[in-house]
């Protein structure tokens, strides 16, 4: 049984009069005060998002909140959640051998100023083993050079093992340079987000920055996005932009779009763990 005075509900369901009125309703009934709410209705889906962050004077136990909430939820058709608001989301990170936003990750958390937990970080590479013990954790090198489908299918499966045992909410692929199977994406469905390094839907693939460079674009960009298992398509959580001129070689088109890279994520990743993002579709709806 867990209690906690202060809880975030997040849901869509379809459109129509009274959600709000019946939700908050729900809250009052509960003891619940609302600290913060936010709703969006999506016209073209005829879809309705909330979030409400509220709190009680006394301790509620989140499983009861959870059970008595149900039917409600159930008459109007919900997606929905409900977490304690101090729950950290649990954080696997997957990267190759560009590790400039598993450092600037590792600070943040490290510095309290990202809401979520690293229990370990899986590479298919060794380049940044010593970088995780510096932060005291776990480091799973699983590599893959040369693998045949097998071996990779094999690779993915000790990944799910790592997230199995860690309790991981979240995987987080910052860098990661290997494309997830379609099973993998089915098991990590709205619980993988990846850096692409464009402002998508702009140079999808592996060289954006080369491909930037090629157009002579005056903007380069980077975007966090759900994985999906069509490569780049994924519902964009966050994107980032800079400016760029025609004396720039695509090597620094790479060293501006590091930091481009490292906040847009830092950013995606802070909202789903606050858990102000609501799929919709293709797309999203961040309550930031
Ligand atoms: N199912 C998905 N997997 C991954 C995605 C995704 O959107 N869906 N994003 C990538 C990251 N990425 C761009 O952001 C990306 C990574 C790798 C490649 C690529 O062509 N990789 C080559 C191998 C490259 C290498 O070994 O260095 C390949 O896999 O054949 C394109 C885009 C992460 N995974």
């Amino acid at each position: 049984m867990s209690s906690s005075t202060r809880f975030i509900l997040k849901l869509s369901c379809p459109d129509r009069p009274g959600i709000v009125h019946a939700v908050t309703g729900f809250l009052l009934a509960q003891g619940g005060n609302i600290l913060t709410s936010a709703q969006h209705g999506d016209g073209d889906h005829q879809r309705f998002f909330m979030r409400i962050e509220f709190e009680s004077a006394a301790a509620l136990d989140l499983e009861s909140v959870r059970h008595a909430f149900s039917p409600l939820a159930a008459q109007m058709q919900m997606n929905w959640t409900l977490v304690a608001s101090a729950a950290k989301t649990r954080v696997l990170l997957l990267v190759s051998k560009l590790g400039h936003c598993l450092n600037d990750l590792l600070f943040r958390v490290q510095t309290g100023h990202l809401p979520i937990e690293i229990p370990a970080i899986v590479s298919n590479h060794r380049e940044f083993y010593q970088l995780a013990a510096s932060h005291n954790i776990p480091f799973h090198h699983f590599p893959l050079l040369g693998a045949t489908p097998e071996q990779k299918a094999a690779q993915e499966r000790r990944i799910r093992e790592v997230i199995e045992e860690n309790r991981i909410d979240l995987v987080v692929l910052a860098r990661y340079m290997q494309i997830l199977s379609g099973e993998m994406c089915e098991y990590l469905s709205g619980r993988a987000i990846n850096i692409h390094h464009s402002f998508l839907p702009s140079f999808k693939g592996a060289r954006p920055y080369h491909q930037a460079h090629e157009r002579g674009v005056k903007l380069i960009g980077a975007t966090a996005h759900y994985v999906t298992s069509d490569l780049d398509e994924g519902p964009i959580i966050e994107q980032e932009v800079a400016r760029i001129d025609h004396s720039m070689t695509p090597e620094q088109l790479v060293a501006i779009g590091r930091d481009t890279e490292c906040v847009t994520l830092a950013r995606a990743i802070q909202w789903h763990a606050e858990h102000r993002v609501l799929m919709n579709g293709r797309r999203t709806v961040v309550f930031r």
